[in-house]
């Protein structure tokens, strides 16, 4: 599927990673982690229970538009692009940008990220998630998953629905 570039996106806990994996395998295309491009200072914030705020994201979100620009075969990207204007700021950097939505509900994103080991994110901020989290349906290009299918079927949902657009 050259040249689609497709983000996964929703609140932690709800699968971007996993899914986001398996996307990238089955479509031959690279695995943009957004995780992996905030500054220092927006983990530790986190990792201490403070929730970020649009000007922690601004500059992470254009440095991920750019991470998508430098590839222009395409890529799969993970992030949570939680608000409208996120999404349209990474819409800037590349045309027909593709979302997936992980949708699930507070109390599953809270039993996930209790149940994860070793990962920065606390249990605290899941509520912060869905405060700030603005649903895409309406917007164009974007496919709504229920996130507490098995990871396959979410995943091949996904595929399928990119394989139809691509
Ligand atoms: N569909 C699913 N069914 C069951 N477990 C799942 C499913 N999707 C993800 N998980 C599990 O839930 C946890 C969170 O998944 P994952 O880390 O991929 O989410 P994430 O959205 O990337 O989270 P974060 O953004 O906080 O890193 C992991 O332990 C993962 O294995
Ligand atoms: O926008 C945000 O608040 C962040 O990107 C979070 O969503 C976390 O980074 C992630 O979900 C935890 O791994």
């Amino acid at each position: 599927m050259t040249g689609l570039f497709v983000v996964v996106m929703g609140v932690a806990g709800c699968g971007k990673s996993a899914v986001g994996q398996r996307i990238a395998r089955s479509t031959g295309l690279p695995l943009v982690e957004g995780d992996e491009f905030h500054p220092p200072a927006n983990i530790e914030k986190m990792r201490r229970g403070i929730a970020l705020q649009d000007e922690d994201r601004a500059g992470w979100l254009d440095r991920l538009g750019q991470e998508l620009q430098a590839r222009p075969g395409g890529a799969v990207l993970t992030c949570s692009a939680l608000k409208r204007s996120y999404r349209d700021r990474l819409r800037g950097f590349v045309r027909s940008l593709r979302f997936v939505h992980l949708a699930l509900t507070q109390e599953q994103a809270l039993q996930r990220v209790a149940a994860r080991d070793g990962h920065f994110y606390p249990p605290s901020l899941v509520a912060s998630q869905f405060e700030a989290l603005e649903h895409p349906s309406g917007e164009a290009g974007v496919l709504s998953v229920d996130a507490s299918l098995p990871l396959d079927e979410v995943a091949a949902r996904a595929v399928a629905w990119l394989a139809q657009a691509a």
